[in-house]
């Protein structure tokens, strides 16, 4: 039996599309045991409704494609999903889902893969970086793929750096989120993100958190995903207002997180009321960052 952990994770970061993300203290627990045959699934806490209990799980389907790849037989699985991170709603839960499977069964089929080839599968199933790399190696992590490889550079949060999270309580599935971002983009456009990533990624390094109100402006998909997302800019105006360094759609949305040194429980409830002032009811949480990815809380081998 194998038992893993793996954080929920903030992507894009407002200017940083398919690109920057964040994990956060704030995890899922992926376990799974080998069976004779057959495939069992259990749901637990959020997704119960709505997670799928057969072959089409994203949990199975990473692990069955990690099997595949290393030539290895599990025979049949019990896996059991102990969720937290609320799914469909920017926070990384398909990530989590993926990395956790693949972790899983590279644990039981014999550790045959390396983190860094995990990466790049997961990246693969996943159809971006910017959630899978920080859920497996936690942190801040700037990432772009080249040829199927995984690029990146792990940044260490600021220290003092919280983040506030409205959850609104409807889904938003990311294909649908993609699907209402233009093709083409201006050059403006384009060049008034390249200089706000690169100022974010340089401000988080260096702790500049006065640089994050300008720094987590996007033009590439956020205007796009309002219309998704009802009363997203007054969230944004009003977390903006109640203290926050910056504020940004968290992921494909609908969430949206608020990154501060204080006042934290003040900007997740003034997010949380504005977005019932647009007929949206939210849940308001204050997360930290977190420094580690993906990690293995148990592994039970059977006597022989
Ligand atoms: N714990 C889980 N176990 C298995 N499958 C999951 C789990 N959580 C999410 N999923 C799968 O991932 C899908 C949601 O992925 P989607 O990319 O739409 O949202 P997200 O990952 O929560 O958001 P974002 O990518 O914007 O952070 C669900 O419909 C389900 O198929
Ligand atoms: N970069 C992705 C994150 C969600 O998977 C997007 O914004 O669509």
């Amino acid at each position: 039996m194998v038992r893993v952990q793996v954080p929920a994770t903030t992507a894009n970061l407002g200017p940083g599309f398919d690109c920057l993300g964040m994990a956060l203290k704030f995890y899922n627990i992926v376990e799974m045991v080998r069976l004779p045959g057959g495939l069992v699934i259990e749901v637990h806490g959020e997704g119960v409704q709505d997670i799928a209990r057969d072959e089409s799980n994203v949990v199975y389907r990473a692990a069955m494609y990690l099997f595949k790849q290393v030539g290895f037989d599990p025979g049949g699985l019990r896996i059991r999903l102990i969720n937290h991170i609320p799914v469909a709603r920017g926070l990384g839960s398909s990530a989590s889902a993926i990395v956790g499977g693949l972790m899983a069964a590279n644990i039981l089929s014999g550790n045959k893969l390396s983190c860094r080839e995990l990466l790049n599968m997961a990246s693969q199933l996943e159809g971006h970086p910017d959630n899978v790399a920080p859920a497996l190696l936690g942190g801040i992590v700037i990432s772009t793929t080249v040829e199927g490889e995984v690029r990146y550079v792990k940044i260490d949060p600021p220290p003092g750096l919280k983040v506030a999270v409205a959850i609104p309580d409807f889904h938003l599935n990311t294909r649908a989120a993609r699907e209402v971002l233009p093709q083409h983009v201006s050059l403006a456009d384009a060049v008034f993100n390249l200089g706000r990533v690169a100022l974010l990624a340089a401000a988080l390094q260096q702790g500049k958190l006065d640089l994050l109100a300008t720094a987590m402006e996007d033009r590439l998909h956020q205007p796009y995903r309002a219309s998704l997302v009802p009363g997203m800019k007054k969230v944004l105006a009003a977390a903006r207002l109640a203290g926050a360094r910056g504020v940004c759609l968290s992921g494909a949305g609908p969430s949206i997180i608020a990154l501060a040194d204080s006042n934290l429980e003040l900007i997740a409830r003034v997010m949380k009321d504005t977005f019932r002032e647009s007929g949206i009811m939210a849940r308001a949480m204050v997360l930290e960052p977190s420094p580690v990815g993906a990690r293995a809380l148990e592994i039970k081998t059977k006597p022989s």
